[in-house]
């Protein structure tokens, strides 16, 4: 048999090259195509970097107008979607939802290979679905999407039912662009080696839902603001947190396989998050966390370099925005959507990913 290197984690081994997004973990830089993702975040929209990553360029006017009206237009749930998610009882957890409803889209043409027609009509729907599951949940009518309203807007409207205050859809913008794309994280490996096969957009969208909703990955934002709640005070915060590590747990929102400095992201969303709850104690609380986890951390785990990383400032954005803890990884969907489909055109055209294992077992005689 031949001896292969084995990296636990597929820590930096590169499988593939992009030229999506480039994420410097040891300068703490993310940049989308040729731009640094803070700045597309504070002077751009959910539509602008979506063009950027799907067609190579941030749009011009007609451009963008082309692609909010396409978006808008695909943001109806057919009938067999909405009963879908209305047959799936009340305890099942919404990212369990997104994933069952997303595999029952049916998108135009082909299965193979992805177009943008698909990606658009998988990329409108997501929202829509959410907020479908949501209304129910809490016993009311699902609104209708409104085509007059941007993507991030729509959202919000959908969710609470009057239209949201720019400050709001500014923030909320910022936390979608920030965390549209993420080189090769779990779950847009998981939808790379899904197109890699050449099934079909629907299938490694799916696939993807699947993985983002883990708390080592997407599923720590509500985590985090649990951590908050329990810590309760500061005087709480270095023996809860403490108490958390002596146990052997990590602290949510902290640590990344990749970022050996500050998460960028966390860095930008911390402006924002300062902007929208500048006045409320919990931020303060919140900052406090931050501090101490950083303090313990370096104890626990000297010469680790581990960090607050973009989940830890999500939550106290999304929180602030009046977003209750259930949807946090959902809206990281509704943003990652957009990676993971750029991701999927690039891999549906490279070779079958297929790594080896080895065998540990016994030989049979
Ligand atoms: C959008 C995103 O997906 S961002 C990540 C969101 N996830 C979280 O916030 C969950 C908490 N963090 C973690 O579980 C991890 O840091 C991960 C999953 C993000 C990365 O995992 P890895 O790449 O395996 O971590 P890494 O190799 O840097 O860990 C080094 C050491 O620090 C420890 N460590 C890493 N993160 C943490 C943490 N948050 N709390 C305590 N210890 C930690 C590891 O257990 C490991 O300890 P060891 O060497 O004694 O075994
Ligand atoms: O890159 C990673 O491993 C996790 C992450 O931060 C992301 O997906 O945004």
């Amino acid at each position: 048999m031949a001896d292969y290197i084995v990296s636990l984690g597929l820590e930096n081994v590169v499988v593939a090259e992009t030229d999506l997004s480039l994420v410097d973990g040891q300068n703490g830089h993310l940049v989308y195509r040729n731009h640094w993702a803070r700045d597309l975040a504070i002077h751009r929209t959910f539509e602008e970097v979506a063009h950027l990553l799907w067609y190579g360029n941030l749009p011009d006017a007609d451009e963008l107008k082309a692609l909010v009206q396409r978006l808008a237009a695909q943001r109806e749930l057919p009938a067999h979607i909405k009963q879908l998610i209305d047959s799936i009882p009340a305890d099942v957890d919404m990212m369990s939802v997104l994933r069952t409803a997303v595999s029952a889209v049916h998108v135009s043409g082909e299965a193979f290979p992805p177009t943008m027609e698909q990606i658009i009509e998988l990329t409108a729907k997501l929202p829509t679905i959410i907020a479908h599951r949501y209304a129910r949940l809490n016993h009311q009518e699902p609104l209708a999407p409104r085509a007059d309203l941007n993507h991030t807007a729509n959202y919000l409207y959908m969710l609470k039912g009057e239209v949201p205050s720019n400050a709001h859809v500014r923030s909320l913008d910022a936390y979608l662009i920030l965390t549209q794309e993420h080189g090769l994280n779990a779950s847009t490996f998981a939808a790379r080696v899904v197109a890699s096969t050449q099934s079909d957009l629907v299938s490694s969208v799916t696939a993807a839902i699947g993985a983002l909703k883990g708390p080592r990955h997407g599923g720590a934002p509500s985590e985090v603001t649990e951590m908050i709640e329990a810590i309760g005070t500061k005087e709480n915060a270095e023996p809860w947190m403490r108490k958390r590590l002596e146990g052997g747990n990590v602290l949510m929102g902290f640590g990344h396989r990749v970022y050996r400095t500050r998460d960028p992201r966390a860095t930008a969303l911390s402006v924002v998050a300062a902007e929208l709850a500048q006045d409320d104690p919990w931020f303060d609380l919140a900052i406090h966390v931050e501090n101490t986890g950083l303090k313990l951390l370096q104890e626990f785990k000297p010469g680790r370099q581990l960090n607050v990383n973009v989940e830890f400032y999500a939550a106290i954005v999304m929180r602030s925005i009046g977003l209750p803890d259930e949807l946090f990884t959902p809206t990281f969907a509704v943003s990652r959507t957009v990676g993971w489909c750029a991701h999927i055109l690039e891999a549906a055209q490279m070779r079958i990913i297929r790594p080896q294992s080895n065998y540990t077992g016994v030989m049979p005689d």
